[in-house]
Parts: structure tokens; C-alpha cells; sequence
């Protein structure tokens, strides 16, 4: 059963999963000497992800990287990895070591070969893993009716290339397997068509039918569900 933290609005819900994110991330420099974190891509993370980048970390031992990509330039507003430089790697906090996930290939399929060995080299378990979900109940692009969904979620690689059914671009993302290589997995959610899903999801069912179950369903790894009401 994961741990809840509820708030009120998502600004709320952001500075306080930012303070929790570094004391996780401060006790794994102390112990293990690096921090690890994978975070989403899309609306809900750049308030935590700009609230993190403010917090006084030893950011030359901290590795950042992605659950998933858009299959686009680094410089197109849909990046991901544009999204982490911008909010999270500025100041002092430019000092981590950043490990992208889009590559020079044509497409993703051509590219998810060399991303999986820069995945493979990471210190795995990671620290934390920062997840997103959307209305479909899909987390990092593992998508419901995806045609790698079954792929994404029985695959012992780290990483998968995928066409999502409907949002834009190729993506690159995290498999389950990876995902569950985690020693922390934070969920966050805002509004109440996202609660639904996620109280839908908690219900238990098949990981085809909402893959955020992946994480919910198991008892391996501590999930922490950030849930913003509005
Ligand atoms: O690249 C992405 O789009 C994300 O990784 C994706 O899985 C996201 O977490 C959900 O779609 C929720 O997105 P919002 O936070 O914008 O609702």
C-alpha cells in the first residue's frame, strides 16, 4: 500500500516533494557516495523539479536522468530532457551529471540500443524514481492498447522504444523492470480525474489496463503518491 501525502494545490504539494526528494537523495551521497533520480516528463513535475533545483545538495555526486523521452530535439518544447535543463539543471545544481535519453538516431527504435547501454551503466538501483500518470493511467510511456505496452512490462531491458496510440512522437522510455529497480518510486498526481484513476488502480486489476499498477500493485518498492486535490 503506497504512502499518501495529500495537498490542496499542486504548488503546495511541490516544494514539500522537493524537500522530501533531497533528504532521500542527501542520505544516498552520505551512504553510497552518489544520488541517483529519474524523473517524468510533462506538466506536473517543473514546479517540484524547480523547487529541487533550489536546494542545497553536493550536486557534482548527484546523476539525473529520465523516465522517458519524447522521440524530438532537445531544443523542441515537448523534450523532456529540455524540461530538466531548464528547471531542474540551473545554478549550482548544473553541476550533476545529466544522462539524456534522446540521441543523434533517426528514430527512437534505431536509438533505444545505445540508450540501453547508457542505462546499463548507471549505479542501479536508482534512488528515486519519479513517475507521472496520465488519464489513461499510463506512467513513463508505457500507454494502455500501446503496442510495446506487453513488451514494456515483461522486458528484462532497462529501456523501451514505443509509439504511443495517441500522444505525439516516438518515445524512449523506462520499462517496468526498470522502474522497479528503484529504492524510492514518487507518484504524482493532481486534479480529481487523476484520483479516480489512481483509486481505480489502487482497486487492483490487469497491469494492461492501467500500468501505473506496476508500481501500485507491488510490495518491493516504497511508493510515496504525492496527490494534489486541485
Ligand atoms: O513524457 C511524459 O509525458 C511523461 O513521462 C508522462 O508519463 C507523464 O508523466 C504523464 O503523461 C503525466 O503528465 P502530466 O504531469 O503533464 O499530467
Amino acid at each position: 500500500m503506497p504512502t499518501e501525502h495529500i495537498f490542496a494545490t499542486g504548488a503546495e504539494a511541490a516544494s514539500d516533494i522537493a524537500a522530501r526528494i533531497a533528504t532521500i537523495l542527501s542520505d544516498a551521497i552520505a551512504a553510497r557516495g552518489v544520488a541517483t533520480i529519474a524523473v517524468s516528463g510533462g506538466r506536473s513535475p517543473r514546479p517540484v523539479l524547480e523547487a529541487l533545483s533550489k536546494v542545497p545538495l553536493d550536486w557534482t555526486r548527484l546523476i539525473v536522468t529520465l523516465v522517458d523521452e519524447r522521440w524530438v530535439e532537445p531544443v523542441s518544447a515537448d523534450s523532456n530532457e529540455r524540461l530538466v535543463r531548464e528547471t531542474l539543471l540551473q545554478g549550482p545544481a548544473a553541476a550533476a551529471r545529466f544522462v539524456p535519453m534522446k540521441t543523434h538516431a533517426t528514430d527512437a527504435y534505431a536509438g533505444q540500443p545505445d540508450v540501453e547501454a547508457a542505462f546499463a551503466a548507471l549505479p542501479w538501483p536508482l534512488d528515486i524514481i519519479l513517475l507521472g500518470m496520465g488519464d489513461d493511467g499510463h506512467t513513463a510511456s508505457l500507454f494502455p492498447q500501446g503496442r510495446e505496452l506487453a513488451k514494456g512490462l515483461r522486458s528484462d531491458a532497462l529501456t523501451i522504444a514505443a509509439t504511443p496510440p495517441a500522444a505525439p512522437h516516438q518515445r524512449l522510455s523506462l520499462t517496468a523492470n526498470a522502474i522497479l529497480q528503484s529504492r524510492h518510486i514518487f507518484l504524482q498526481i493532481g486534479g480529481p480525474a487523476k484520483k479516480a484513476v489512481y483509486d481505480r488502480a489502487l482497486a487492483g486489476g490487469p497491469v494492461e489496463e492501467l500500468p501505473i499498477r506496476l508500481a501500485l500493485c507491488q510490495q518491493d518498492v516504497p511508493v510515496e503518491v504525492w496527490i494534489a486535490q486541485s
